[in-house]
C-alpha cells in the first residue's frame, strides 16, 4: 500500500493550452494517506478518469509530478507502478473457473500453492463466490463477472493501490447495495489504498472514508462524507451533495448577521469583512418553519418521501427547500422559514468563509 502525492499536477489535452478552460485538471497539490478509501466525485466531464488515468499511468501528465510513498513514479509505466484496476466493466477470462480467474495475478507473481488457495478462499467468501469456485466464468451474468474482477482486483496483498473507474455501472441495483456493503467490507478486513471513481453522491459516501469532489476541473474538497454534509468548502458540494441540495440565497455579512433583502438572520460565527459574490448556505435539513421569526415563504409543493417530507417554496421570488421530519406542521398563516445559526455557510465568489467562534 502506498501514501499517493500529487505535486502541482495538471493536465491538458491540448498540445499549447491558453486560458484555464483549455486543462481538462487544473493545478493540483494533494497528498491522499497511506491504507485510506477514497471515492472521486463529480459531474461528467469534470476531469475524473483523467486524474485516475494519470495514477495508474495510462497518461502522461502534462506538468507536475505523482509520487507512490516517496518514489517519484511520474514516468513509470502502468506495469511498473503495482497497482490493480477494476474497470465499468468486467474482465474476466471465460475459458478459466471462478476460482482460476481470482488466483490469476497471485499466479503470475509466482506465490505458492497453499498462499494462493488461502487467499483466493478469503477473497471468495468475503464477496459470496465460494459456492461458485469451480464454476467457469463462460456462462455468468455482468453482475458475478463483475463479481469476480472485483475480487480479483483485492487478491493481492501488495498492490500500491486499488482502483476502480465506476464499477458498478453495469450491475442490478439491488446488487449495487451488497457490492458497495462488500467493497468496504474487503476495505476494512484488507486496508488497500482505494480510489474509487463515481458520479452517483450514494455510491461514493457509502464506500469512502474520504470524498474527493471534483468540479470543472478541480479538485474542490476532500472530507468525510459529513464534512460534506455540514461544511460544504464550495457552493458546488452544498447543490451536488444532499437531496436536495443546499439552498443559496444572496446576502450581505455583518459580523454575526446575515441580511437577507432586508431581514437580519443570526450566524453562528463572527465574519470581518467578506467580500465578492457573497451567499449564505443553509441545507434544507437545517431550515424550519415558524410563524414567528425568519423570512416569508410560500410552500409551492409538498413531496412526502417517507421519514420525512420535502417542501419546495419560495422565498423573495427565489427557491428554497425545506426537510420537515415526521410530527412537524406547517404554520397556517404566513408561515416564515428559520435557519439553525450553526449550520449557516458562508460563502464569498463560491468559497467557503471561515468565522470565528462567535
Ligand atoms: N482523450 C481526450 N482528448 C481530449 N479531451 C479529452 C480527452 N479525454 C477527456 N477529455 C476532456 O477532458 C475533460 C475531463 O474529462 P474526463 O473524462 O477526465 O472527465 P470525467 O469526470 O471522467 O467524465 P466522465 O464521467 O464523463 O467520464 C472533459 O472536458 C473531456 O471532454
Amino acid at each position: 500500500m502506498a501514501r499517493i502525492t500529487l505535486q502541482n499536477l495538471a493536465h491538458s489535452y491540448l498540445r499549447s493550452p491558453r486560458d484555464p478552460a483549455d486543462w481538462a485538471l487544473k493545478e493540483m497539490t494533494h497528498t491522499w494517506t497511506d491504507g485510506e478509501a477514497y471515492a472521486l466525485l463529480g459531474a461528467s466531464g469534470c476531469g475524473k478518469s483523467t486524474l485516475l488515468n494519470i495514477i495508474s499511468g495510462l497518461l502522461q501528465p502534462s506538468q507536475g509530478r505523482i509520487f507512490f510513498d516517496d518514489r517519484d513514479v511520474t514516468d513509470a509505466p502502468t506495469a511498473e507502478r503495482n497497482i490493480a484496476q477494476v474497470f465499468q466493466f468486467p474482465v474476466v477470462y471465460d475459458t478459466m473457473t471462478v476460482h482460476d480467474n481470482l488466483a490469476f495475478p497471485l499466479k503470475n507473481r509466482g506465490r505458492s500453492a497453499a498462499q494462493i488457495a488461502a487467499r483466493v478462499q478469503k477473497v471468495a467468501q468475503m464477496i459470496g463466490l465460494e459456492d461458485m469456485l469451480q464454476r467457469k466464468a463462460r456462462g455468468l451474468g455482468a453482475d458475478m463477472k463483475q463479481k469476480i474482477s472485483l475480487g480479483r482486483g483485492m487478491v493481492r496483498e501488495d498492490v500500491n493501490a486499488l482502483l476502480f473507474d465506476e464499477p458498478l455501472t453495469v450491475i442490478d441495483p439491488h446488487m449495487k447495495w451488497e457490492l458497495r456493503t462488500q467493497l468496504k467490507g474487503l476495505h476494512r478486513e484488507f486496508g488497500h489504498t482505494m480510489i474509487y471513481v463515481t458520479h452517483d453522491q450514494t455510491e461514493a459516501l457509502t464506500f469512502a472514508d474520504k470524498v474527493v469532489v471534483m468540479h470543472d476541473g478541480r479538485v474542490v474538497q476532500i472530507g468525510t462524507p459529513q464534512d460534506l454534509f455540514e461544511r460544504p468548502a464550495h457552493t458546488f458540494v452544498g447543490y451536488f451533495i444532499g437531496s436536495p441540495g443546499m439552498n443559496l440565497m444572496p446576502a450581505r455579512i455583518e459580523g454575526d448577521r446575515a441580511i437577507v433583502d432586508g431581514v437580519a438572520l443570526p450566524l453562528g460565527a463572527r465574519y470581518g469583512a467578506v467580500s465578492g459574490r457573497v451567499e449564505i448556505g443553509i441545507r434544507p435539513e437545517f431550515a424550519t418553519l415558524t410563524d414567528a421569526d425568519g423570512l416569508p415563504v410560500r410552500i409551492r409543493r409538498i413531496e412526502d418521501v417517507g421519514r420525512h417530507r420535502i417542501l419546495r417554496a419560495e422565498c423573495f421570488g427565489r427557491e428554497i427547500n425545506i426537510i420537515q421530519r415526521e410530527g412537524e406542521s406547517i404554520p397556517a398563516e404566513g408561515p416564515r422559514v428559520a435557519f439553525d445559526p450553526a449550520h449557516v455557510n458562508v460563502y464569498a465568489d463560491d468559497w467557503r468563509v471561515e468565522g470565528e467562534a462567535a
